[in-house]
């Protein structure tokens, strides 16, 4: 199954959490595809805290939904996620933005990302990676988002 994931770092080594991160979902029924470069992102969501790194990559898996949610919040767990505020400071989040054409409505796991369309530092590294990409709700990758302003570090 074709899998979008969102990866985001705004505390401590911004590169390292990433990178371990991903390097951590290799092997575990997950071959990585496609990745974006890394952006440098204003944090969203009204909380006053440091610029995310932010990351997206295209996945292959047959893990189902939830147990791809499962290994993604224990290697969160194994780089010393804490959950502390809503919204806030994190070594490393990892979010399923699309898996396939699921839909998903349950609190534990929401298919497609409910903030997704919203979220620039999202949409910009996703188009980059999937520049065709028509989204769950039927709008194009370029339709949503073209006015954010978040830009790859290199
Ligand atoms: N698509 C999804 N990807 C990751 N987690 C999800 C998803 N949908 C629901 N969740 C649930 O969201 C809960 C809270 O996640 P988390 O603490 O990462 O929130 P957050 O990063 O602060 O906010 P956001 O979900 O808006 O990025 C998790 O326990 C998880 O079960
Ligand atoms: N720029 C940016 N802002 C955020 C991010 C993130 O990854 N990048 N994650 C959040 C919690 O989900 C809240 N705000």
């Amino acid at each position: 199954m074709k899998v979008y994931l969102g990866l985001g770092s705004n505390m401590g080594d911004r590169a390292f959490y990433l990178r371990e991160a991903i390097s951590a979902l290799k092997g575990r029924s997950i071959r990585i595809m496609a990745m974006s470069r890394i952006y440098e992102t204003e944090p969203w969501g009204g909380i006053d805290q440091p610029l995310f790194w932010n990351q997206v990559i295209e996945i292959e898996t047959i893990l189902e939904p939830l147990d791809l949610l499962h290994v993604c919040q224990e290697i969160e767990l194994s780089l010393g996620r804490e959950r502390k505020v809503h919204w806030g400071s994190r070594t490393i989040d990892i979010d399923l933005l699309i898996y396939d054409n699921r839909v998903s409505e349950t609190e534990e796991l929401r298919l497609p990302h409910p903030y997704l369309e919203e979220r620039a530092f999202v949409i910009a590294p996703l188009r980059e990676i999937a520049p065709e990409l028509i989204l769950p709700s039927g709008r194009s990758i370029n339709e949503v988002m073209g006015d954010g302003k978040v830009y790859p570090l290199t």
